[in-house]
């Protein structure tokens, strides 16, 4: 269902935080984004440097242009700037709640930008109060602005200054008092607070906890609009599904992965934005792959051929990651290395699901008993392998690093493709797994070759990671990853074109996530 979201939040040219960056997480969602600007900010990745706010007036003219026309399904409010403004955005709602327009209102009352610049009139403070009082359904502040709006009393009355929340614990009774004294659900954040993860609750006015979700604390300094983006998501996901809980999990999932394919945009020389349309890679991928086809299948070799052509680029951005240059060379430091088998680990036990799918699938016996086999060894040889590699003295405490955001996005997709598309797709899916991996260790293993001639009878002779690149050239991978690929071809010859593009573009998107994986190391280690 396509909901018609509207933002009423300030601008920022740079695209990460206010008016664009809800554009672009109400896109995400599918949703229909329209903006009505509050202020206009000259701000980048590096710090606010000036605010102009238009009249009052013509913020009316604006808003009143869009529900004059336009049915909304949902609002969500950002930078709000001067009492005045705040006032005319809530004498608007106040119309549209005396016409009978009803629609859900997330209002994300933005104070401070993380650069420390001030977005919102410390006279404004108790404006803001009060349209959360009279028509915020959820709140989402951040802790310094919870803080500010738990030091408030009634409004209108002068407040007590916040006193800082440096604890969830304290958080938490924060939201409760704030969404008490509003009658809105607060959304309490933990991205401000130390740790591994980062806590969010929703918490309702009667004081109950709707939902806690926690995610992996993604190591990157690029997180400027995180809450701008997480409040327009949870306002159209909440007009489509009309849960919050189920809505601060999804959006919550995906800004995760929003932030974990930050560093990969490079905006900007500061704080930088997250890259709101990483999980869109796939649709892409399958518009590729469709305007990429051959013509005329009848003209074509194998098709797993054709597939390997058109992975050439990817395959080529694998070979010149930094993880596989110096894994090659050995220069790889070890700590990055374990932290790449411990995601690899969780990787193959929902790889080895996936090809348990494939064959519990309406394939062919012998296909069935080839992913059969597949899936055993993916969950026992395999991570016998890595148990050796991972279990060290360091590892003694036996942190368990958990899956992170790049192997769900990769893991995820293998699962929804062998457990919901037909079993032709599910093992194009899985077939980059089995060829890329063997490929690259062919390749990893003439370098471990060269190494060795090169060192014979030096003391530094042994390639630190020789015993595992060798066991990936080991025959028998080789000739699994053969055999899966003939599968692929076999299965192709026998589907119809539309079945046949599906195949093709879950390989390659498969590929895409291939070299994700291996980018995202660093991060997922986090
Ligand atoms: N480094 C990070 N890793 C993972 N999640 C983060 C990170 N930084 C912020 N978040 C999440 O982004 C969302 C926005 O939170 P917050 O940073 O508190 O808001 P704001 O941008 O308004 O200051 C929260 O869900 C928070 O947990
Ligand atoms: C126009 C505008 N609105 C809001 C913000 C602050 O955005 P936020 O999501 O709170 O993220 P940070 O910038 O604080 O990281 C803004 N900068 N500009």
């Amino acid at each position: 269902m396509t909901v018609r979201v509207l933002s009423i939040a300030g601008t920022d040219p740079t695209g990460g935080a206010g008016v664009p960056a809800d554009l672009k997480s109400i896109a995400a969602f599918g949703g229909y984004g329209m903006a009505v600007v509050t202020c206009l900010v000259a701000q980048n990745t590096r710090g606010v440097r000036s605010v102009h706010t238009p009249p009052a007036s013509f913020l009316r003219e604006q808003l009143d242009a869009v529900s004059d026309d336009v049915t909304i399904d949902a609002v969500k409010i950002g930078m709000l700037g001067t009492a005045e403004v705040a006032a005319t955005v809530r004498a608007w709602l106040d119309d549209q709640r005396n016409a009978g327009r009803v629609f859900p209102v997330i209002l994300d009352p933005v104070m401070v930008a993380s650069s420390g610049d001030r977005l919102l009139d410390a006279s404004a403070e108790d404006a803001v109060r009060a349209l959360a009082a009279a028509h915020a359904d959820l709140l989402t502040p951040n802790l310094a602005e919870l803080a500010v709006l738990d030091g408030g009393g009634a409004p209108g009355e002068a407040h007590r200054p916040g006193e800082a929340l440096d604890d969830w614990d304290a958080a938490l009774a924060a939201g409760r008092r704030v969404a008490a004294a509003t009658g809105s659900i607060v959304l309490v954040k933990g991205g401000h607070l130390p740790g591994e993860r980062t806590p969010d609750a929703l918490v309702a006015p009667d004081g109950s906890l709707l939902a806690e979700v926690a995610e992996p604390r993604v190591s990157t300094r690029n997180t400027h609009g995180t809450g701008c983006s997480l409040s327009s998501a949870m306002a159209t996901l909440y007009a489509r599904t009309g849960a919050w809980p189920y809505s601060l999990r999804a959006a919550k999932r995906w800004l995760t992965g929003a932030l974990a394919a930050a560093d990969g945009l490079r905006v900007g020389s500061g704080s930088g934005p997250v890259h709101h349309g990483h999980h869109l890679d796939a649709a892409v991928d399958a518009y590729v792959a469709a305007a990429t086809a051959p013509d005329s299948p009848g003209t074509r070799g194998r098709f797993t051929d054709d597939l390997w052509e058109r992975s050439a680029v990817v395959r080529q951005e694998i070979d010149e990651l930094e993880f596989i240059v110096r894994l090659t060379d050995g220069t790889l430091p070890q700590d990055r290395f374990r932290a790449y088998l411990a995601q690899d680990a969780q990787y193959l036990q929902a790889y080895s699901r996936a090809l348990s799918s494939l064959a519990a699938s309406a394939a062919p016996a012998p296909v069935r008993a080839f992913f059969a086999r597949g899936a055993v060894t993916a969950a026992t040889e395999e991570t016998i392998l890595h148990r050796q590699w991972l279990r060290t003295d360091d590892d003694a405490d036996g942190g368990d690093p958990g899956i992170g955001p790049v192997t769900a996005r990769y893991t995820d997709f293998l699962l929804a493709a062998t457990g919901r598309e037909p079993w032709q797709v599910g093992a194009a899916a899985v077939l980059p797994c089995y060829w890329l991996y063997a490929e690259i260790a062919a390749t990893l293993s003439r370098a471990l070759e060269a190494h060795r001639t090169e060192r014979r009878g030096r003391d530094d002779a042994a390639h630190p990671y020789g015993t595992w690149l060798a066991a990936y050239d080991d025959p028998g991978f080789q000739e699994a990853a053969a055999a899966c690929r003939a599968i692929v071809d076999d299965a192709a010859a026998d589907a119809d074109e539309p079945t046949r593009q599906a195949m093709a573009a879950a390989f390659l998107r498969a590929c895409a996530l291939e070299r994700d994986f291996f980018a995202a190391e660093v991060v997922d280690a986090g």
